[in-house]
């Protein structure tokens, strides 16, 4: 473990730490490809075996990375070039790797194995009955998006929580203690604040909390007004006109995006939809084709094209053989140069077209950083991984751009139109502020020890209903423990990068608009095929995460700060309308304190399992006569 002060050996001699650099990266690139190799094929066949497998290869390579913090640590690096420091310093930091104790480095990886293996199996069953289950991915995440049912929402959203959220707790709480272990043998108080330091910004959580206040304005003005479409749909019982919104019911498991009630908020009805779902279907789209026309975005920007590799050994459809697998997507980096892929359970819907632009986007990065040493193929900060993809969804998303590729058969120009457009996209970009800032805000609570395990679930709700206005469909305990039931959670995945890269690609995407020589409204703003733009974005992915993230962030929007402005002009023309809609309602949920919704009725499955029970009881009372 590093002393408390920075450890520096004597060895001053520059030439030797660059040819340990150097065998540092030739090995590197053997070791990493290997274990990763396992955890793919464990992501990719959830068996006992294959966790296991992984867990042993996880020793394997944290010992590979102990030794070459051993040898790092001999340098005495107050001489060196930036290059060579900012190197050596990559190698010293190495998360779970610097425990001391391997046990307990076992533990904690099998903790992790376990909680993300409970979290990817999970299911929910309808009665009990074994053959009715439904599982995360597609089965309850599609109810979740198209039901209007009270009660079902709260079955699936209550079912959920059950089977993967309660289940969790201690398997968490021992975690967070072998976390904030594994922290203070990087030379940090806890993991909360060693996830930080990978900004290299001393005021990080400054600088979120004021960018979310920014930002408080337009996710309220949002929240009016869709409280008042969904009081429409579900009335005074569920929804409180002054109060917080039943958590259940936003169209997605966690509140997180809105994108699924469009069709209950749409400002001026009537109009072509922007929703290209139904199109995907009655055109055939297959998840491959949904793949190739994404790939084709990044092409015509003149980016890097994924490789033959990535086609052979992607898993973009959930597998029909009965094979477990981890659904939740991801995109993977082989560290060898050559292997690049997407894992992903692709269902035929806009939602997952978006997703598989913000898989790319992160390959694409792995692609550009690809010749860079080892240590330095990472974003320029994780933030900045998450806003690739996003980026280039922003302009395949416009209406436009959709017709333009045939998956729109009609686009109407008019004003009404744009604000349609403008709701749609605030439901996925605005409605998700809040949850991207909680998230982390309660785990670096959880990790500082401000929120013990005894309070786990009631600091939870206190900034779900804080900061989203949400308030959960029943009266929650610490009996339950609903933070596990968002993957993020157990599978141990920092979260306030998204809330970042919700910001930045905004202050992205108005930089290469510009270079793309766009003009109008930055909604409107589509860089298909714009050479300009690509090359801007791709020197900066070049860099990897070889400077510190302003620089990266200067040489694309000449300015080193984040900014929430260009998100603000992006959806000025819709506060302005939100703004005139919301005049009479109340702005905010602090208005009914004591308010409970309802509670929900029993759920016993589709219409028809409960119009046939009815109709035997009734028989049954008939004949009793
Ligand atoms: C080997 C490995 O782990 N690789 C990393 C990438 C890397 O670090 O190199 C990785 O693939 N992580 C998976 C994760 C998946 C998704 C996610 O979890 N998204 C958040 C937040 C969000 C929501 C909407 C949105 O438009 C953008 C983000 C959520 O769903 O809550 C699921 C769908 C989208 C992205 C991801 O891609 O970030
Ligand atoms: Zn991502």
């Amino acid at each position: 473990a590093l002393s408390s002060t920075v450890y520096a050996g004597d060895n001053s001699n520059e030439t030797q730490a660059i040819m340990f650099l150097e065998e540092y990266n030739e090995r590197a690139q053997t070791v990493y490809p290997e274990s990763i190799e396992i955890s793919w094929t464990y992501n990719t066949d959830i068996t006992e075996a294959n966790q296991q497998a992984m867990i042993d290869s996880s020793l394997e390579v944290a010992q590979f990375a102990k030794d070459m913090q051993v040898q790092a640590q001999q340098f005495n690096r107050t001489g060196f070039s930036y290059d060579t420091n900012r190197q050596l310093e990559k190698l010293l930091y190495i998360g779970d790797a610097a425990m001391e104790d391997p046990d307990q480095l076992e533990e904690l990886n099998t903790l992790q194995a376990q909680m993300e293996t409970r979290y990817s199996t999970g299911e929910v069953c309808l009665n009990n009955s074994p053959d009715q289950c439904l599982e995360l991915e597609p089965g309850l995440t599609r109810i979740m998006a198209t039901s209007r049912n009270y009660d079902e929402l709260f079955w699936a959203w209550d079912g959920w929580r059950e089977a993967v959220g309660a289940p969790a707790r201690e398997d968490y709480r021992r975690y967070v203690e072998l976390k904030n272990i594994a922290a203070q043998a990087n030379d940090q108080p806890d993991c909360g604040a060693y996830w930080r330091s990978w900004y290299e910004t001393p005021d990080l959580q400054a600088q979120v909390e004021q960018l979310y206040n920014q930002l408080k304005p337009l996710y309220q003005q949002l929240h009016a007004y869709v409280r008042r479409k969904l009081y429409n749909v579900y009335g005074e019982d569920f929804i409180n006109l002054r109060g917080p919104i039943p958590a259940h019911i936003l169209g997605n498991m966690w509140a997180q995006s809105w994108t699924n009630l469009l069709d209950l908020v749409e400002p001026y009805p009537g109009k072509p939809t922007v929703d290209i779902t139904p199109s995907l279907v009655s055109k055939g789209y297959t998840p491959l084709q949904m793949f190739q026309v994404s790939d084709e975005f990044f092409t015509s920007l003149g980016l890097i094209e994924m490789p033959q590799e990535f086609w052979d050994k992607s898993m973009i459809e959930k597998p029909d053989d009965g094979r477990s697998v981890v659904c939740h997507a991801s995109a993977w980096d082989f560290y060898n140069q050559i292997d690049f892929r997407i894992k992903q359970c692709t269902d035929i819907t806009m939602d997952d077209f978006i997703t598989v632009h913000h898989e790319m986007g992160h390959v694409e990065y792995y692609l550009q950083y690809k010749e860079q040493p080892v240590v330095y193929r990472d974003g320029a900060n994780p933030g900045f991984h998450e806003a690739v993809g996003d980026v280039l969804a922003l302009s395949v998303s416009t209406p436009q751009h959709l017709y333009a590729v045939d998956l729109l058969d009609t686009v109407v120009e008019d004003d009404e139109a744009d604000i349609n457009y403008l709701m749609s996209m605030a439901l996925d970009k605005i409605a998700f502020l809040p949850f991207g800032y909680l998230m982390d805000l309660w785990r670096w609570g959880v990790f500082d020890g401000s929120t013990p395990s005894s309070k786990y679930n009631e600091d939870w709700w206190k900034l779900r209903l804080e900061y989203q206005g949400i308030i959960p469909p029943m009266e929650r305990n610490e009996g339950d423990f609903d933070p596990a039931a968002k993957y993020h959670i157990p599978a141990s995945v920092p979260y306030i990068r998204y809330f970042i890269s919700f910001v930045i690609q905004f202050q992205f995407h108005k930089s290469l608009c510009a270079a793309a020589g766009q003009e109008g409204p930055l909604y409107k703003c589509d860089i298909y095929q714009s050479e300009e733009a690509g090359t801007l974005l791709a020197d900066m992915l070049k860099f990897g995460s070889s400077r510190p993230w302003p620089e990266a962030m200067e040489a694309i929007t000449g300015q080193r700060e984040m900014s929430a402005v260009p998100l603000v002009e992006y959806f000025q023309p819709l506060i302005d309308w939100l703004e005139e809609q919301n005049k009479n309602e109340y702005i905010g949920w602090d208005g009914a304190p004591e308010w409970r919704p309802a509670a929900p009725g029993v759920w016993t499955g589709a219409g028809v399992a409960t119009s046939y029970s009815f109709t035997v009881l009734f028989v049954l009372l008939l004949g009793s006569f």
